[in-house]
């Protein structure tokens, strides 16, 4: 079980938030001429991985406070206790082990008594098997095509981790073109089955639980699509998957559980990629560079368990969120990939951090008086800069920020990513320094006194702004899944330090439950006046417009 100690009672919060006064006085140009070594003191590389986080506002005793806090939070033991399967997600008895998936040493991995390695690996095989027959062409549709399209149907961790892998490995595409409908909105299932051919289309449904009204609306509405088009009742089977930890819901769909490709309750839907779910991973890149994937992720994970904190990227990562989010008062965190291909980075990000961490209640049941997860956001870099930056730039918050780059890209067509990666350096370089009022009013020579005093206040930068910078070889599966592992460990380590459960999810429940009960007064057009004076307004609004 994971303690319950309140971090802001430890010996370490006492000394670190002394310690934030004396470094919420010193910039960061300063403390790179003090000490030249910084970069090489205050970055990591594993791997292809570089991971400098000396663009931070930290100097030796922050790291050791910070390490500190860590020890007296006993996260050596929740690292041990997730690892070795206990049942660290109390509030739903369960284990969290989506590293036993990816677990390449194949070394036994207990829950309940039970080795689950075989089960994971029985699945593996049945992926890969699957995969090589939909891609080789030897599972054909009902009237003898290949298939050449693949729509996934799932939401949140059923949706956001394929999305975004299959996004940022498109480099490594195989010959199926995958889609995703998540959203309840009948625009999403439309606009992807518009121009498909039901003939060659392959559906997933992908639900943990099968019970997901949006992904089982959309299911409905594809399988009338499928049907439609002349194909019978016989024809679902090589046309429908589920990908679930529900046999009966999947069977009950009329989904053929030999289609089915089970994965279990120890896995958190944010954290299911590397399941069964994984399989629209599988189709677009092929079962090898899932693997590789993988074995990524394992890396890392081993990494985590056994690197000293000192050395440990997610810990330092985890570290030095906390230390802005609870002791600068920073409320948000923006990750900024200089990579088009990982343009829904952030966004899985956001169900993964967000999802995770934000909890007011703490492990004993109580209502925490600290800050837990921060609000997580981001868009790939350039663009970002010409849209955001110029708040993290100059406005009242302080946005630490994470910015990740390849060193190679998979399109090095002219000059792009020499450009691309001059504004990568140049963006943590200029928020870092800022420009003094000496170096506006250099530039301004020339001009008036007058107009010097005039415009030189909105030229200044106070800069001081804290960054990482994640620099990668190439964005390959192996990479990507150490990074994706990498932050899933960051936030994981933040909630044991918060004190919270970062495993469970209650808080979506409450508009899923009025949502049920809204649906039905939805279906009529009597006027309605059970709920408060706003949304009695609103639903009587809608029923008149609609
Ligand atoms: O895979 P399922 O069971 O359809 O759930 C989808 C998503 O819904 C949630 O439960 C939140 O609404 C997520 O945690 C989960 O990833």
């Amino acid at each position: 079980m994971l303690s319950k100690i309140n971090f802001t009672e430890t010996q370490a919060y006492e000394y670190l938030a002394h310690h934030m006064m004396d470094m919420s006085e010193k910039h960061l140009r300063d403390l790179f001429k003090e000490d030249p070594k910084r970069f090489e003191k205050f970055s990591i590389q594993f791997n292809d991985i570089l991971v400098d986080y000396s663009k931070n506002r930290i100097d030796d005793k922050t790291v050791a406070l910070l390490i500190q806090l860590a020890k007296e939070c006993k996260l050596d033991e929740a690292i041990n206790s997730m690892f070795s399967g206990e049942k660290i997600n109390e509030t739903e008895d369960r284990a969290v082990l989506h590293t036993a998936l990816r677990n390449r040493s194949n070394s036994p991995v207990y829950v309940d008594g039970e080795d689950v390695m075989p089960l994971i690996n029985g699945v593996l095989a049945k992926m890969k098997k699957f995969t090589e027959a939909i891609i080789g062409g030897e599972w054909k549709g009902f009237t003898g095509k290949n298939i050449t399209d693949v729509v996934n149907i799932g939401i949140g961790g059923s949706d956001l981790g394929p999305v975004m892998v299959t996004e940022a490995l498109k480099a490594y595409k195989t010959r199926l073109n995958l889609h995703f409908v998540s959203n309840v909105d009948g625009t999403h299932i439309v606009e992807t089955v518009k121009n498909l051919n039901p003939e060659t289309t392959l559906f997933l449904i992908a639900s943990k639980t099968f019970t997901t009204q949006e992904t089982m609306a959309n299911a409905h509405t594809a399988r009338e699509w499928f049907l439609k088009s002349g194909a019978n009742e016989s024809d679902v089977a090589k046309h429908f998957a589920a990908l679930s930890t529900n046999v009966e819901g999947v069977s009950k769909f009329g989904i053929d559980t030999a289609n089915m490709f089970e994965f279990w309750d120890w896995v958190g839907g944010r954290y299911s990629l590397w399941s069964a779910i994984g399989l629209p991973i599988s189709l677009s890149v092929g079962f090898d560079k899932f693997e590789e994937l993988l074995a990524g992720a394992h890396e890392m994970d081993n990494h985590f368990k056994t690197a000293s904190f000192e050395q440990n990227i997610p810990v330092t990562l985890a570290l030095l969120g906390i230390w802005y989010n609870n002791f600068f008062e920073a409320e948000t965190q923006a990750i900024l990939p200089y990579d088009q291909y990982m343009h829904r980075f952030a966004a899985y990000f956001q169900q993964g951090d967000m999802e995770s961490n934000g909890k007011y209640v703490d492990r004993s049941g109580k209502a925490v008086h600290y800050e837990t997860g921060p609000v997580i956001w981001g868009e790939p870099g350039t663009n970002g800069q010409h849209a955001f930056y110029q708040l993290i730039h100059q406005g009242t918050k302080l946005i630490p920020c994470d910015f990740i780059a390849p060193a190679k890209s998979h399109n090095p067509i002219g000059e792009h990513h020499t450009l691309l990666l001059s504004n990568f350096f140049a963006q943590t370089e200029a928020l870092m320094n800022g420009k003094t009022e000496d170096e506006v009013k250099a530039e301004l020579a020339g001009k008036s006194p007058e107009e010097i005093a005039k415009i030189t206040p909105f030229k200044v930068f106070e800069g001081n702004r804290p960054t990482n910078s994640i620099l990668v070889k190439e964005i390959t599966p192996r990479t990507l899944g150490s990074l994706i592992a990498m932050y899933e460990h960051k936030i994981f380590t933040q909630g044991v330090i918060w004190n919270i459960f970062s495993f469970d999810q209650w808080g979506v429940e409450l508009g899923k439950q009025l949502a049920g009960k809204i649906l039905p007064e939805l279906r009529n057009d009597d006027e309605i006046t059970s709920h408060d004076g706003s949304t009695n307004g609103l639903i009587n609004k809608f029923k008149e417009w609609r």
